[in-house]
């Protein structure tokens, strides 16, 4: 039972990417932060203001160790932070899964993110200018973790979320 695995930074487009190639598939979707919030009953933003970031750490591992060991089949879109944390970039390499790092350029995510700083407690507090030394530092930090993907799509502005679904599907051949 194959799990399609999809990592990336904070705007890569892995909830997007997801929800739509699932339905491609005919497979259960689902997102790490969605299954986080059920859980918890409160947005991430609130989790991260009310209960901080170790506990949401704490719950992320929890959730994603849970359905990555299920015998399930589905397409999973992790947070930005998933792979980065608790060793759960060991994951991405389990026999039974497939897993594809979107790597968008950073001038993209860049303007991806200054439209929707509010959700990501990481960012919502910085500044446009803020936002490029942050972010180019932060994904050179974490870029060890997201290299452990079986799988990588690099992905521009010239590349639609449909685009970006045909090269999975040509990866799931
Ligand atoms: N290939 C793409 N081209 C342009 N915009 C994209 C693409 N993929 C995603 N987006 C947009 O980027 C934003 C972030 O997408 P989202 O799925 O929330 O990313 P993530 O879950 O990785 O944080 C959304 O506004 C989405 O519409
Ligand atoms: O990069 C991160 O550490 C985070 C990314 C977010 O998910 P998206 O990548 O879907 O925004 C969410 O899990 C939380 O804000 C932390
Ligand atoms: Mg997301």
């Amino acid at each position: 039972m194959k799990k399609i695995v999809l990592v990336g930074y904070m705007a890569s487009g892995k909830t997007e990417i997801g929800k739509l190639l699932s339905k491609k598939l005919d497979l259960p979707f689902f997102d790490i932060d969605h299954l986080i919030e059920n859980e918890v009953s409160k947005t991430v933003n609130e989790i991260f203001d009310e209960k901080g970031e170790i506990f949401f750490r704490k719950k992320e591992h929890e959730v994603f160790a849970n359905k990555i060991n299920s015998d399930e089949t589905f397409v999973l879109s992790l947070g930005g932070g998933t792979p980065c944390y608790a060793n759960n970039h060991l994951f991405l390499q389990k026999e039974d899964v497939i897993s594809i790092y979107l790597n968008v350029k950073i001038p993209s995510l860049i303007e991806r993110l200054k439209i929707n700083k509010a959700n990501r407690p990481l960012i919502k507090d910085l500044s446009d200018d803020e936002l490029t030394e942050f972010v180019s530092k932060h994904l050179f930090d974490r870029s060890f973790y997201y290299n452990q993907c079986k799988h990588t799509i690099f992905i521009d502005d010239t590349k639609s979320p449909f685009d970006v679904i045909e090269e999975i599907q040509k990866i799931l051949l």
